[in-house]
């Protein structure tokens, strides 16, 4: 069962997110820059809106790190939001002056909620009359705080097990990269430096101008992000309960982040188009030991990885915030009204590849420790080796 305990906590305008991670060894190499790293790499992508260009995102452990190396106690983390000074009295957590608040342009009452997002919903739930309270946690600001606990989560898979977790953007509107190319971790950089994170140049230039298109037409748009995780052994997950089959779990995890509507394993949907005799990838006996024909499943069977490439899609749906704003009601009046405006990303795909990508880290983190336990990480790395080398069948 799972063995790792993670959460999040934070405003989107908030002073900080936090994040703690609880369960991993002692001895996973993590620093401020690994984790800053990681966050650079979200802001990126073309299409972003204002605030990815001035804002930071400040790292600062609080605990469970000593040197450059986890203690196995709870690591904490606090990501600073730099833009806090603008938002201090309407975001303040102990009351402000009415009158104050009044004379605030930032804190006028977001009374019209927009499709899509989290608002109307929210307020109707929490028994607010205006978005603002409802807005501040949907927001995927929080992602930035997952993706901080995804860099530790890498850094223990890649020392434990030599797993690591790439992604690319493989469709965007309706542009489209061609399928079944993967890109590896020797490809990272090159994938970072492109626009839209995707290592086709045709379709990476057909992706910016759709994205070139949805700005001027005062549009948003999705699209559908690809995670790849090279190295992952035989056997993390299992058949025999609902909640411990590894591709439900990552599902969840890829669900679980804002705008992401569906997820795929392998082929996904399109296996429910074809036979069987073309659908699943076939057992070969090789000089190397037992090896696939083929990665339809992408690395999972019976909720089980197969030690093959482990592959996942998820697909995001268009920006909530549509500069030429839905329709909407006014809630406070009652009345047929456009959906609040305030700047926003045109398309955020190409970051959701890295949140997705964090998640899928975190997910495998959780796996690798139930499977092969361990206090510290030469400990964890010596089952690891001991279960490959010991497996009766290969
Ligand atoms: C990386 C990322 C950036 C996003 N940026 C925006 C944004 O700027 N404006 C917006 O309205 N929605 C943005 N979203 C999407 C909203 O957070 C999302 O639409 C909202 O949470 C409702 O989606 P849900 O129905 O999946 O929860 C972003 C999502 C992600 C993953
Ligand atoms: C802040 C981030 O993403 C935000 C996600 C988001 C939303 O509604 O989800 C709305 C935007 O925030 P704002 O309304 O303040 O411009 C994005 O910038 C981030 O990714 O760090």
């Amino acid at each position: 069962m799972s063995r790792l305990r993670w959460l999040t906590a934070g405003e989107s305008h908030g002073p900080a997110l936090v994040a703690t991670l609880e369960g991993l060894p002692a001895g996973v190499p993590i620093t401020t820059d690994m984790v800053a790293d990681h966050l650079a790499r979200r802001r990126l992508g073309y299409g972003r809106g204002a605030r990815m260009k001035f804002e930071r995102d400040e790292v600062t452990f609080l605990g469970g790190v000593r040197h450059g190396l986890t203690l196995g106690s709870p690591v904490a983390i606090m990501v600073g939001n730099t833009e806090w000074p603008k938002w201090e009295q309407v975001m303040a957590a102990d009351p402000v002056d009415p009158e104050v608040l009044a004379g605030l342009a930032r804190n006028a009452p977001l009374t019209r909620p927009r499709p899509g997002h989290a608002d109307l919903a929210g307020m109707q739930k929490y028994g607010f009359d205006e978005a603002r309270p409802i807005l501040e946690r949907a927001s995927a600001r929080e992602t930035a705080a997952r993706v901080a606990l995804g860099a530790v989560a890498r850094s223990y898979l890649k020392e434990t097990a030599g797993i690591e977790v790439v992604s690319h953007v493989v469709e965007l509107a309706s542009a489209k990269a061609p399928y079944g190319v993967y890109p590896t971790p020797a490809d990272v950089e090159k994938l970072d430096a492109d626009p839209v994170r995707c290592l086709d140049a045709d379709a990476s230039k057909a992706m910016v101008a759709e994205i070139d298109q949805a700005h001027k037409d005062g549009d948003t748009l999705g699209g559908v992000v690809e995670v790849l995780a090279y190295g992952v052994p035989v056997g993390l997950g299992s058949h025999v309960h609902w909640d411990r089959r590894l591709d439900a779990r990552l599902a969840a995890a890829l669900m679980g982040i804002q705008a992401i509507k569906g997820v795929e394993v392998g082929d996904g949907f399109d296996l429910a188009r074809v036979p069987g005799s073309k659908a699943h990838d076939e057992i070969l006996t090789t000089p190397e030991g037992i090896k696939r024909a083929s990665g339809r499943s992408g690395g999972t069977e019976g909720g089980l990885t197969t030690g093959e490439l482990l592959r996942v899609r998820a697909a995001m749906k268009p920006i909530a915030t549509v500069p030429r704003a839905l329709q909407t009601v006014d809630v406070v009046t009652g009345e047929p009204a456009q959906a609040h405006h305030q700047r926003s990303d045109v398309c955020a795909v190409p970051a959701a590849g890295i949140v997705a990508e964090a998640m899928v880290a975190l997910v495998l983190a959780d796996a690798v420790a139930e499977k092969f336990g361990g206090d510290s990480v030469t400990e964890t790395r010596r089952n690891v080796r001991s279960y490959l080398e010991n497996l009766a069948i290969r």
